[in-house]
């Protein structure tokens, strides 16, 4: 069997797609254009691209955008007051601080500053409670991109089985919450699980969020499932001449090819979803900051 690729890229253009057509309704119907600040801090080349994404494509979908780099020597007390001003701020209806953050600052003490009806990474405590609860909270971008892409391949996933590898509090933990709310049953598997090549094989969908380059094997996976591979791990690839990297998931992509069903590449697949959910994420909470139903803009 040889997987069909499900294309992350394509997709995210098309959820974007859908978020300029909102907000291009918010504004000629109702005068509202969305804001979103990003905030980074420090330079860590990766989060850098991450960012400068996020940046352009909130423009481009029309909206507000709002940049803030700090130094990385920003103390923990002035990217606080930075998150206090951005909540009073009405212009800004989504608020993003990028992880990681340098040490001398805790990220819970942050996350937790953020308004969380602007939280549109949806890691506020109060979203992930809203979420573990059925309500109607804000979702962590890269399991919702997550869902729509499985969603979008598979129609109806009541009654699947689903292995989520690992157990992040951004990734794994809402992750597993969505795939139960549709209906699937959820095993989460993690460094402890103590037969981890036979949870996976038991699965319809895997979703490895391990952070382990190539970890989950082609022989782990059950003939015909879904992998959805969030792993953006970047490796040395002497291949290509010295010196130079190439960036893999978690799963040994060439070998799960051969015997899954459908599976995302890296890169193309769930990191390009991140940033469009992200882009989402911002039209729902400025809606409901006016009081406005997403569904009928
Ligand atoms: N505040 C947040 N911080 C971080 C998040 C997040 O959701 N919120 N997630 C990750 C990083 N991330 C978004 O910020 C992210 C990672 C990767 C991609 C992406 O498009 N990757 C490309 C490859 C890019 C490359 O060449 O390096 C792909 O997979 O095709 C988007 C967003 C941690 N921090």
């Amino acid at each position: 069997m040889t997987a069909s690729i499900i294309d992350g890229k394509a997709f995210a253009e098309k959820v974007r797609a859908g978020v300029a057509a909102d907000v291009s309704a918010l504004k000629a119907k109702h005068g509202v254009t969305p804001g979103l600040a990003v905030v980074i801090v420090g330079e860590d080349p990766a989060s850098q691209v991450y960012v400068k994404n996020k940046v352009k494509q909130t423009a481009d979908t029309g909206m507000n955008s709002f940049h803030f780099e700090l130094p990385a020597d920003t103390s923990e007390a002035d990217l606080l007051a930075r998150v206090e001003a951005l909540n009073a701020d009405p212009a800004v209806n989504g608020i993003l601080v990028q992880l990681p953050l340098p040490k001398q600052i805790d990220e819970a003490k942050v996350i937790a500053a953020i308004d969380p009806a602007k939280d549109v990474d949806g890691f506020h405590v109060v979203n992930s409670g809203l979420l573990a609860t059925g309500g109607r909270g804000l979702v962590p971008c890269t399991p919702l991109g997550c869902l729509l892409m499985l969603q979008d391949a598979l129609g109806d996933l009541s009654g699947l089985k689903a292995v989520v590898v690992g157990r992040s509090n951004i990734v794994g933990k809402p992750m597993a919450q969505l795939l139960l709310d549709a209906n699937c049953t959820v095993t989460i598997a993690h460094s402890r699980t103590k037969d981890l090549p036979g949870e996976v094989k038991a699965a319809d969908i895997v979703v490895a969020a391990v952070g382990r380059p190539e970890m989950i094997k082609g022989d782990w996976i059950k003939p015909g499932a879904t992998v959805i591979d969030v792993g953006i791990n970047r490796i040395a690839a002497p291949e290509k001449g010295e010196g130079k990297t190439r960036l893999v998931g978690d799963v040994a992509y060439d070998e799960a090819a051969t015997v899954a069903g459908r599976i995302t590449p890296v890169p193309g697949g769930v990191g390009p979803m991140t940033i469009a959910c992200l882009l989402r994420n911002t039209v729902t909470a400025t809606c409901r900051q006016h009081r406005l139903d997403p569904k009928a803009i």
